[in-house]
This record gives C-alpha cells, sequence and structure tokens, in this order.
C-alpha cells in the first residue's frame, strides 16, 4: 500500500518526521526500481532514548531525556550532530537523522545518517552542569557510538567544547585517546581548521552557485539571515567579506534592520557583551516574525525548522532562499516559493558545508595528518559546487524543484547500496 503525500497538512500539525516523510514520498515517482526498497528510507535503523540523570551544583539531582537516532547505516557509519534545545523531541531528532542521511549521500560522502540530542536548555545549566550532562549522555550513547560507528558532531546548542568533553569521556571509557569518535572538536585535540565556519562557508558558495546560474551578482546584493549562531553569524560574515549587504538578522532576542547594511563583525561583538541581537544600536528593531519578509536577494534561514510556512511563504521577497538550518521550510511551503520563482537551494545541499569538514577532519584524525586551512576552504569549495552543479543538473533535466533533484541523488546512492547490500546477515 502507498503512503499518501503530506503536504497538506498545516505547518501547525505537521513534524518534522512527517516533513521528511512527506519530502520521500516526493521522489518515489522518480526512483524507478529503486522505488522498491523506498521503504529503507522512512525507517531508522535504530533508536536510543536514554536517562541523563546530573548532579545540580546545589546537590540535587535533575533528570534529562537524551536521545541518539541512527538513520541509516548503508554508506558508511551513522554521522550527524548533537542538540541541546528545550525543545529537542524523538520525531525532531528522527528528522535530523534522516536529513543526515540525504545530505551525507547528497554530497557523496562515506556516511549514513545520525543524530543526537538531549531536551535541555543548555542556557539554564552552569558550566560545570553542562559537562556532567555532555560527559553522562556521551556515556549512555557510548554503546552506538565511535570512529568506525557513529560520529556526532556539533548542532543547536553544542561545539566545539562539548566536542572535547565528549571526545574525553569517550576515550576514558575505552581506554585509548579517540579523537575521530567526534568532529567539530577544538584544534588542539585533533579538530579541523575551517570546521568552525564551514557551514556558513558552505551556505554562502551554495548561495554563489545558484547566484551564477540566474545571472545574479553576490557583490552589492542584500542578505537576511534568521538565526545567529555558528551558522547564521559564519555565513553573515562570509557574505560581508564578499561585498553582500547584511540587511536584517535575528535571533532569540529579536530581531534588527538597516537597509544600509549591518557589519556582522561589530554584531557580533554587540552579541557576545549583551547576549543577543536585541538592542543593537546600529540598526532598528524589528518584529521578529518580519525578517523572513524584509526585501533582499538572498534569504538564509538559519535557526530552527518550520520557519517559513505556507503562512509565510506569500511575503518571503528573496529571490534565492538558502537553507542554513535543517527542515525551515515545510513542503506546502516549497510548493508556494516554486509557484512565486523563488529558489530554494535546499537544507541537504546548502548547509552541507559543516558535516564536509567534519569528513576531512575525520580523515585528517585517522591520518594524523593534519592540512591546511587554504586545502580545507579549497576542497570544501570545490565539493559543494560539483554537488550543487550536479543536483541543478538533474532538476532541470527532470523539471523538479532542486529539493526533489537532490533527494533524487541521494535516495538513489543509497537505495543502489540497499540493493547491493542485500537483507540478511
Ligand atoms: N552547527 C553546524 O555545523 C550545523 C548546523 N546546522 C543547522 O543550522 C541551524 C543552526 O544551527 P547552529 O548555528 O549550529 O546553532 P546555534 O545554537 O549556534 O545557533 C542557533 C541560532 O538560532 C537562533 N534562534 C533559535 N531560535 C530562533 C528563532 N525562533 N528565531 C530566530 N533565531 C532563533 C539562536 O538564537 P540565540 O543565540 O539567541 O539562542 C542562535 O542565534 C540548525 O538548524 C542546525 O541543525 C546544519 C548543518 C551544520
Ligand atoms: O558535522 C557533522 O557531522 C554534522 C553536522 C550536522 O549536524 C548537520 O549537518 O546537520
Amino acid at each position: 500500500m502507498k503512503s499518501e503525500p503530506l503536504s497538506y497538512l498545516s505547518s501547525e500539525t505537521i513534524g518534522p518526521w512527517e516533513i521528511y516523510l512527506a519530502q520521500v514520498d516526493r521522489v518515489t515517482p522518480y526512483l524507478g526500481k529503486l522505488a522498491y526498497w523506498v521503504e529503507d528510507l522512512k525507517r531508522p535503523k535504530r533508536i536510543l532514548i536514554v536517562d541523563v540523570p546530573i548532579h545540580t551544583d546545589d546537590g540535587a539531582v535533575l533528570h534529562f531525556e537524551g536521545y541518539r537516532v541512527h538513520h541509516n547505516t548503508f554508506r558508511g557509519p551513522a554521522k550527524g550532530g548533537v542538540r541541546f534545545h528545550q525543545d529537542v523531541t524523538l520525531s525532531e531528532v528522527m528528522a535530523l537523522s534522516a536529513w543526515m542521511t540525504i545530505k551525507n549521500a547528497a554530497v557523496g560522502l562515506p556516511y549514513g545518517g545520525g543524530k543526537g540530542g538531549i531536551r535541555v536548555d543548555p542556557r539554564k545549566l552552569s558550566p560545570g552542569e553542562l559537562e556532567r550532562l555532555t560527559r553522562r549522555y556521551t556515556s549512555e550513547i557510548g554503546l552506538i557510538i565511535g570512529p568506525d560507528k557513529d560520529i556526532p558532531a556539533p548542532d543547536v546548542g553544542s561545539g566545539a567544547r562539548e566536542m572535547a568533553w565528549m571526545m574525553d569521556t569517550y576515550s576514558m571509557n575505552v581506554g585509548r585517546t579517540t579523537p575521530g569518535v567526534v568532529t567539530g572538536k577544538p584544534i588542539a585535540v585533533g579538530g579541523s581548521l575551517g570546521r568552525q565556519d564551514a557551514t556558513g562557508r558552505g551556505v554562502f558558495v551554495a548561495a554563489a552557485v545558484a547566484a551564477e546560474k540566474i545571472g545574479l551578482p553576490v557583490e552589492g546584493s542584500r542578505v537576511v539571515v534568521q538565526g545567529f549562531g555558528n551558522v547564521g553569524n559564519a555565513a553573515a560574515r562570509i557574505f560581508h567579506e564578499a561585498g553582500a549587504k547584511v540587511v536584517a538578522v535575528s535571533d532569540v532576542t529579536g530581531a534588527v534592520r538597516n537597509d544600509g547594511g549591518i557589519d556582522p563583525h561589530d554584531l557580533l561583538q554587540h552579541v557576545a557583551s549583551l547576549g543577543g541581537v536585541k538592542g543593537y544600536p546600529k540598526a532598528e528593531a524589528i518584529p521578529a516574525s518580519e525578517v523572513l519578509t524584509v526585501p533582499c536577494e538572498f534569504l538564509v534561514p538559519a535557526a530552527l525548522e518550520k520557519q517559513i510556512t505556507e503562512k509565510n511563504a506569500w511575503q518571503v521577497q528573496a529571490k534565492i532562499v538558502v537553507e542554513g538550518a535543517n527542515g525551515p521550510t515545510v513542503p506546502a511551503a516549497d510548493d508556494i516559493l516554486n509557484e512565486r520563482g523563488v529558489i530554494v537551494v535546499p537544507d541537504v545541499i546548502a548547509n552541507a558545508g559543516g558535516v564536509t569538514v567534519s569528513y576531512f577532519e575525520w580523515v585528517q584524525d585517522f591520518n594524523s595528518f593534519f592540512w591546511t586551512e587554504a586545502e580545507i576552504n579549497a576542497r570544501l569549495e570545490r565539493l559543494m559546487r560539483q554537488s550543487l552543479e550536479a543536483v541543478w543538473q538533474v532538476a532541470q533535466d527532470k523539471k523538479v524543484s532542486l529539493r526533489t533533484a537532490a533527494y533524487i541523488v541521494a535516495a538513489t546512492r543509497v537505495l543502489e547500496a540497499r540493493s547491493l547490500l542485500g537483507l540478511y546477515p
């Protein structure tokens, strides 16, 4: 029996996993004989739910719920970040792990897909509590992670510091220093040059390739960025350095706009001292919901899922949406943007720069031989460019959106692997 596409569901009821399933339904008619195996894409391989208890600084015990999901491992070990956020759910982590499967295959990395998360507001914990939480979580998921099994990395709410704690905990538990168990680590413990900005750099490269295709110059263009964390601030800085004008930025604290341009380096200093973009004196405050509809050439959603919906997609005034975040556009909004001729460079290509440099980090760790930042950036740019060029061609040939084209490329690779591997041990 065939599942119905779910794009008719409104953004209020559709969850991240249903969004992913709807995306798979859309690609199935293009998979030919491989559609026989498509159910493999619709089921995570394994799910681990863990209880993560910690002592708080004042001696109480707090429990948190954590997850690690392996969506797929046909093409290599599971790979994907760890999210620390108060709204993390299993459905979200399942979707994020599945998007990793598609992303890794779309850019040709030798990985499956995985993702993890803890439902916690990290801002409410002290550094000591966060370290205990991260270490306990690492031990709890230690059963299923490892450099040749599943390699976590940063996502929302986690970064290099947490990756160092994860590496150390895993290394202590197995009795040997194991840098390759996580990526996105500090350089001093086997991290890679370029990883910090890699996702934002990849967003920029994807935007530049899409712009070339439609004859749109990046220099002098207007850019809007939702979310000013690892991905959003790196993307904003790199666009700015390329001569684009960042005209609006938002984070959890609010949104700011200046049509004359915002210097992201200056904004970053404001955020470092005051905790958010709110109150930035060189721009006008606007309602956070308006940031997605500010006129611009490039809109970079770089926060969370389900931001561009059927409610605001009609008002988006960008020429190109470059998805820095995972899952920011619901299927119904995809249709509206498509109908309006707004190009959407989908998450599974646009934000693949992070996992690409994670892959470089992993390779460097195995070889204990480290590359220069120039080498890393050049390889990143080459791979992003090639991947988007290939997806663009499929979109033209099949007359489908870039998202469906990326899923055609990725699902074909994953299901070809499935058909060769067979079913039985
Ligand atoms: N880190 C990586 O390498 C990769 C990340 N991604 C994806 O990119 C997105 C962002 O991740 P990352 O930058 O790492 O996360 P961070 O935690 O570094 O930053 C998230 C940013 O989003 C802001 N934010 C959260 N909710 C909202 C909202 N409702 N409106 C506006 N801003 C909001 C946060 O604000 P505040 O700081 O005020 O809390 C913060 O600025 C996620 O979807 C993630 O999965 C994808 C590929 C790789
Ligand atoms: O760097 C990685 O391994 C994964 C990054 C990530 O979580 C993502 O691409 O969404």
